[in-house]
């Protein structure tokens, strides 16, 4: 019967060689604290090598030969076996699959490849019907997904994200070259930061403000940093996030303020098109089709503002007619004071986010 060699990576970064007949059942059995006198103050460990020896005699050879070669002579050995095996470190990793991780998921797959991707959610069968979609890998355990990846997105509610953070703290003290990325509004750096307790060193951390449209291409997303970060980060942030839409690099005190308009902005514009909609449909228009022309014409608007580089007001003057149906709709949105609506919504959107980051 085969019988194994393994080698394990221990919670301080340090190597352990073992034989086993079952390598996972073996490594579980470390990780409850029984496996040997060494593994056991150094928890958790994670199986890095294998190979598979003619019998028990041959695995004790082998291991004893192992044992003989020097740390780096070792990882060169793990690292060929890892490159043979594919489980090479993947890109990126996503926790939390809900509308902006799963969105963010959608464009990092087409950016990167699925085969880069690997994520994980509290509720493991959304993470694995989306792994199942896009073809990227769902893991369990927060804690898994982060040790697999380079760039680690934390895409769960703000009110969650301190106890998420904390969860990675084992990982980040194991593998020293994380980038965490969180997206959560409101929540600073420096703060995040304050939930990374207990490690020796500080982890890159960045930060982004993503809006649903991600998902198709069309995003506005802000990225900021301290400025100490590294441009190879903010780089790589930016190639996963190659498909999502527009990304600019913003200082991190304008970042409540992106999130009121382009984080929250598309439920502002949702409910306008559907109101618009509504208004075709009173005056007799099929309401699927009155829905497709609402939702086309501000997407024009919308290019032609961008495109254009004129005002707003002047694009509104130049479909205003003297004395036509425009400016008696117009009128109207003025009288109901469509554009304070708007800015007070903004408004309320941003100190909501202020306070969110304070909680
Ligand atoms: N929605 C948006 O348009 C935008 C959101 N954001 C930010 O994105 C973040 C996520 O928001 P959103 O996607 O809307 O929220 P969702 O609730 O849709 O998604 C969050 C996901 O994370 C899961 N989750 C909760 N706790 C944990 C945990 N401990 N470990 C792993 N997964 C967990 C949730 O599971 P469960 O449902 O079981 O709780 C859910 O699937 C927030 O911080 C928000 O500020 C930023 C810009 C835009
Ligand atoms: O509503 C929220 O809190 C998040 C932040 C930006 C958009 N949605």
């Amino acid at each position: 019967m085969a019988y194994w060699v393994y080698i394990l990576r221990c919670a301080d970064g340090t190597l352990y060689t073992g034989i086993a007949a079952d390598v996972d059942k073996r490594a579980a059995v470390h990780n409850r604290g029984r496996g040997a006198k060494y593994t056991r103050s150094r928890l958790p460990v994670e199986v890095v090598y294998r190979e598979a020896c003619p019998d028990k005699g041959a695995a004790l050879r082998r291991e004893y030969r192992i044992k003989q070669l020097s740390r780096p002579q070792k990882l060169a050995l793990i690292s060929i076996y890892q490159r043979k095996q594919g489980s090479v470190m993947k890109k990126v990793a996503f926790i939390g699959t809900g509308n902006m991780g799963g969105a963010l998921i959608q464009a990092a797959c087409q950016a990167v490849g699925p085969d880069q991707v690997v994520i994980t959610d509290r509720d493991a069968a959304r993470a694995q019907t989306l792994a199942d979609q896009l073809g990227c890998t769902a893991v369990s355990g927060n804690g898994e997904a982060a040790r697999q990846a380079e760039y680690v997105f934390l895409c769960v509610k703000p009110q969650v994200m301190a106890g998420v953070v904390g969860e990675l703290v084992p990982v980040l003290a194991q593998q020293r070259d994380k980038v965490l990325v969180t997206i959560a509004a409101g929540i600073r750096i420096a703060t995040l930061r304050g939930w990374l307790e207990g490690l020796d060193y500080a982890p890159a951390v960045l930060r982004i403000m993503p809006n649903t449209p991600a998902s198709i291409g069309m995003g506005m997303l802000a990225l900021t940093g301290e400025p100490e970060a590294r441009e190879e980060h903010f780089q790589g942030v930016e190639d996963i996030l190659a498909k999502a839409g527009r990304v600019e690099r913003l200082s991190e005190n304008q970042m409540d303020a992106f999130s009121a308009i382009a984080g929250c902005g598309p439920a502002f514009v949702y409910p306008f098109i559907e109101a618009l909609a509504d208004g075709g449909v009173k005056v007799g228009l099929p309401r699927q089709q009155a829905m497709v022309y609402a939702a086309q014409m501000v997407l024009g608007s919308a290019a032609m503002v961008l495109e254009t580089g004129k005002h707003p007001g002047q694009l509104k003057d130049e479909v205003c007619s003297p004395g036509g149906s425009t400016i008696a709709g117009v009128a109207v949105l003025e009288e109901k004071a469509f554009r304070s609506a708007a800015i007070q919504a903004v408004e309320a959107a941003f100190h909501k986010t202020v306070e969110l980051g304070k909680s």
